[in-house]
């Protein structure tokens, strides 16, 4: 699983000349795991990453165990790793309460994550998307006064799982109330990977429209076997 951003034109047309990765397997990777993955071989994988050369690494998240029973240890997993200068380490925090966990733990970077569809927000944060706006912006605001860096998340921007097909300008919107609220990077995510090359150019030239390429990046789920066309077309776009 890999998150990427664009930055800066390169010498070959087309193509960036420096991608950022945002490394996201101990959340992403392991949050739908039936077996809970014990906390000292969660902060054993994260330090090795730290080793790698990623640049950015997000740990775990400060959700509800009930909901997400893998990430119940998040607090841990925090407190356990090793921080590696100049490397980050980004948290999920869908509300104030995961928030105030998450710096108490120790994270200096947080993510907010929405969706594009109605559907899909309710049954991953039992709340539509108007009310994960209000409770992002406590959110954000909260982040902002102690200089925490936000990032947020739009899921399903190329297709839901339980509404089919979501239009650009619902992922565009989405996208921009997170930018407005003060979030410095969009991630679109393709939720269940069932982008294509011309979907993912479609939307993300609508999103262009209204936001900086710079401050976006596409998180792609290889689910049919089609992230790594779907992320160099966005790559190009
Ligand atoms: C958002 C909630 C918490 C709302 O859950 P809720 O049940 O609506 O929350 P609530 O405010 O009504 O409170 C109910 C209980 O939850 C507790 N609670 C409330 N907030 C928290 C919190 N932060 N941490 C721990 N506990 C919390 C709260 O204290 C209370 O406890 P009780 O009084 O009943 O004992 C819940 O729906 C949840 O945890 N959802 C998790 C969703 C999740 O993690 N999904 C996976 C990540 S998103 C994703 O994978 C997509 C992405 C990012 O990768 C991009 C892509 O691929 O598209």
């Amino acid at each position: 699983l890999l998150t990427l951003i664009a930055m800066e034109s390169s010498q070959l047309p087309g193509l960036p000349e420096y991608v950022k990765i945002v490394e996201v397997g101990p959340r992403d990777g392991l949050q739908n795991e039936k077996v809970i993955v014990p906390t000292d071989i969660k902060i054993e994988f994260i330090n090795k990453l730290s080793q790698t050369g990623l640049s950015v690494i997000e740990v775990t998240s400060f959700v509800s165990s009930r909901w997400v029973p893998q990430m119940a240890d998040h607090t841990e997993v925090m407190k356990g790793i090793r921080q590696y200068p100049g490397v980050r380490y980004p948290v999920l925090t869908p509300n104030l309460q995961g928030f105030h966990r998450a710096v108490a733990a120790g994270a200096t970077e947080i993510s907010v994550f929405g969706a594009a569809s109605e559907s899909f927000s309710k049954k991953n944060i039992n709340c539509s998307i108007e009310e994960s706006m209000g409770k992002f912006e406590e959110v954000v605001k909260s982040a902002r006064h102690m200089n925490i860096p936000a990032r947020g998340y739009v899921s399903c921007a190329l297709g839901c799982p339980y509404e089919g097909s979501i239009t650009p300008q619902k992922v565009t919107e989405v996208s921009k109330r997170l930018y407005s609220m003060g979030c410095y990077e969009i991630s679109l995510g393709d939720t269940i990977g069932v982008g294509t090359p011309g979907s993912m150019k479609r939307m993300l030239e609508s999103v262009m429209k209204e936001l900086p390429p710079g401050a976006l990046a596409v998180h792609c789920h290889d689910t049919y076997g089609q992230a790594l066309a779907n992320i160099l077309t966005a790559l190009q776009v």
